[in-house]
């Protein structure tokens, strides 16, 4: 099979937003024959894009006979940039509602990474019959750590690097990102760098929403028990973002769900243990109950 490319599977697309047309750039990784349909949704480190997040885990899906959607959310990466003063959340949810109707994709596997972790929560709650199975992967908002004070050390770095985007807090947000950062490579740090500033108003926006709103990913703790999809929570151990205890309040809530720690593993389960995670993410959607 040829290996997708980023450029090679850029597409836009518009959709209303708030009486507004927004620009949203995602990846269409379609091997033309595929019956289902992952979509992924990065989480909202600054510079963050879905290939950025998942493009170690594109290429095992799409040989398993899946077509993979990597959405970038309204402010990152090339899609339109926007103030959030409400839930962001919700926000993404109508985005990807508004993508899968433009696709004709009637019901897609949502695997979701921290913020798009929160992101798949919400849609799930809107649209439940749009969704088959959900990956939760270090997000999905049930609330507050009950060991850990909230903002996290991670989440406190990731704020001080959206109001000082240089190399230096880029690094020391890293360095705690994941378990090991001897695999990060300058390589990484100056893609993802590049990436940051070549949307300034993405920053900006970040920061003007936080003003805005403190609060952008509420808690969904209380309606948990309404999502009916087969879940798989996914978490690093060694997560200094959103702590590991949330992933309890998941599967605590949401009925039909399990729960995977990855040992010596930080907050990027999907890159850090890049195979033994699309190993996992397949047998559970491959597997596991009914889509
Ligand atoms: O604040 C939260 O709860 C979400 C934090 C979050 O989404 C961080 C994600 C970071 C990345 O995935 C990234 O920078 O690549």
């Amino acid at each position: 099979m040829t290996a997708f490319t980023e450029s090679a599977t850029s597409r836009s697309v518009r959709i209303a937003e708030d009486g507004r047309e927004l620009n949203i750039h995602y990846n269409d990784c379609d091997p033309g024959n595929a019956r289902e349909t992952v979509v992924m949704l990065h989480g909202s480190g600054p510079g963050a894009s879905g290939w950025a997040n998942f493009n170690r885990n594109i290429e095992p899906l799409v040989e398993a006979g899946y077509r993979v959607v990597l959405l970038d959310c309204p402010g990152w990466s090339k899609s339109d940039s926007i103030v959030s003063a409400e839930s962001r959340s919700d926000l993404n949810a109508r985005i990807l509602k508004g993508l899968v109707d433009q696709l004709g994709l009637d019901r897609v596997h949502i695997l979701g990474n921290s913020m798009g972790g929160h992101s798949a929560v919400a849609f799930a709650l809107s649209h439940p019959q749009r969704v088959g199975k959900l990956v939760l992967m270090g997000g999905g908002t049930g609330g507050a750590s009950a060991f850990v004070p909230m903002p996290t050390e991670g989440i406190k770095l990731l704020n001080g690097l959206y109001r000082e985007p240089t190399i230096d807090n880029l690094k020391k947000m890293m360095d705690v990102f994941v378990f090991d950062p001897s695999d990060l490579t300058e390589e990484l740090f100056q893609t993802r760098l590049d990436n940051m500033l070549s949307r300034r108003e993405h920053l900006d926006n970040f920061v003007a929403s936080l003003a805005a709103n403190p609060k952008q990913f509420p808690d969904f703790g209380p309606r948990l028990g309404e999502i009916q999809a087969q879940t798989l929570v996914v978490w690093g151990r060694n997560d200094r973002f959103v702590p590991m205890d949330v992933g309890l309040r998941l599967i605590a809530g949401i009925p039909n769900a399990e729960l995977h720690v990855f040992n010596n593993c930080g907050h990027w389960a999907q890159w850090e243990h890049a195979d033994r995670f699309n190993r996992l993410v397949l047998d559970f959607l491959q597997h596991r109950g009914e889509a």
